[in-house]
């Protein structure tokens, strides 16, 4: 049987009908595609096709220049540029927020912010056999060790120091049998991150300077990987924040918050990764840090700000932290996301609010994760406006 590929859907997965009008999802495809089905099988509410060949393929299609791209289940959607990726998720995220935000009208999207820099990646999670004395990532869909020798997406130094050094792996023996062996994969894992002149593994704390901003980061706290798209994201985020008073929850080692340093403007920065304090404290000094549950602080807390910048992990925000937030006032909110499935789902939550500006960030070229950030405003500041 052969359909053709309509809209790709959360995960980069493609979406097809049946002749019965079922719904059909086959991942690795494109909008577009003709494809030949040989196999589906029924899940749970659908349909999985995984053995299929593709028998026209969309001009958006490229080879992909990682010789480990079919084994490894680090990126699952190297076939298209990083342009052409960027442009495919916006899709996917406004999908997602007319399906499930079920929004009149979509706020006005900015053009998508990527880079075409492939090798862009500062964080990494690898995994070392200790036996064979090899690291590398997971195959996909399995524990097993794909041993690598460089990996394209990774920046340059992370190659070197870590996969093209024999020294590496001598050097941080004692820290992985510290740490302990991962029981399922039988295997070390180490946390990285690429500072400006050295790697931080795990807790090691090193500088990155982003945007004129030396950030103080290590390897175990949350800091974005792309950092060619960041600065664009810090431009966003600059622009639309309005008054003095800025609430930045979720907000890991101040990564906003240092961008209003010097600006006299007053921040409070909620976070409760205990380690993020110390880093946040040295990133924004003039910010209030407080290692705390967003749910909690917010519970306990009375006043009245500005602007709230929210940046939660994929689960979104938990339940009644919408509320809490407007409990605060602001006359905007920045939510910055990396699912919009969980981001639609929040949205409509924030009643007497309105999304008005969007703009999807590609923070994770060759893979389906993607970064969206939209602009909520007072509903009754818009009638201000614009009388
Ligand atoms: C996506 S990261 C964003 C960090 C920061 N805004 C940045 O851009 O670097 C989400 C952060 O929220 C923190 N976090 C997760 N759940 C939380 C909660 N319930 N209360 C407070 N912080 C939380 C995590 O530790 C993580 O640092």
């Amino acid at each position: 049987m052969q359909v053709i590929i309509e809209k790709l859907t959360q995960g980069a997965i493609g979406l097809a009908h049946l002749p019965d009008g079922k719904i059909l999802f086959i991942p690795g495809t494109l909008p577009g595609e003709e494809v030949l089905v040989k196999h589906y099988s029924q899940k749970k509410g659908y349909f999985l096709c995984e053995e299929f060949d593709i028998i026209k393929e969309s001009d958006k299609r490229r080879i992909s220049s990682c010789p480990y791209s079919s084994i490894c289940g680090g990126c699952d959607f190297d076939f298209v540029s990083n342009k052409d990726s960027a442009y495919f998720k916006e899709e996917i995220v406004k999908d997602n927020l007319l399906r499930i935000s079920k929004l009149d009208q979509l706020p006005y999207f900015l053009p998508p912010a990527y880079t075409d820099e492939e090798s862009y990646r500062a964080r990494a999670r690898i995994h070392i056999s200790l036996k064979d004395r090899k690291a590398g990532f997971l195959k996909k869909d399995s524990n097993e060790l794909i041993p690598i020798t460089s990996c394209p997406r990774l920046e340059k130094k992370l190659n070197e120091e870590v996969f093209l050094s024999d020294e590496f792996l001598k050097r941080y023996r004692g820290l992985m049998f510290q740490k302990g062996i991962n029981k399922k994969t039988g295997l070390a894992e180490l946390s990285l991150f690429c500072g400006d002149d050295r790697i931080s593994v795990e807790s090691e704390e090193v500088i990155r300077s982003v945007d004129n901003i030396k950030y103080h980061v290590s390897a175990n706290v949350f800091f974005q990987s792309n950092l060619f798209v960041l600065p664009k994201l810090f431009e966003f985020v600059r622009e639309n924040v309005v008054g003095n008073k800025i609430m930045d929850l979720y907000s890991g080692v101040g990564t906003f918050s240092a961008l209003f340093e010097g600006s006299g403007k007053s921040i409070i920065a909620v976070e409760r990764q205990k380690e993020c304090l110390r880093l946040s404290e040295k990133n924004a000094p003039s910010a209030k840090s407080i290692t705390d549950d967003v749910f909690k602080f917010a519970s306990k807390t009375k006043t009245k700000v500005d602007t709230v910048i929210v940046d939660p992990p994929r689960t979104g925000l938990d339940k009644g932290v919408p509320e809490l937030i407007m409990s605060f006032d602001p006359e905007r909110i920045i939510y910055v996301s990396c699912d919009s499935v969980t981001l639609s789902r929040d949205l409509p939550m924030f009643k007497g609010y309105k999304p008005v500006l969007a703009r999807v960030f590609d923070f994770y070229p060759g893979s389906s994760h993607v970064e969206t950030v939209v602009l909520m405003s007072k509903v009754n500041t818009l009638a201000n406006d614009r009388g």
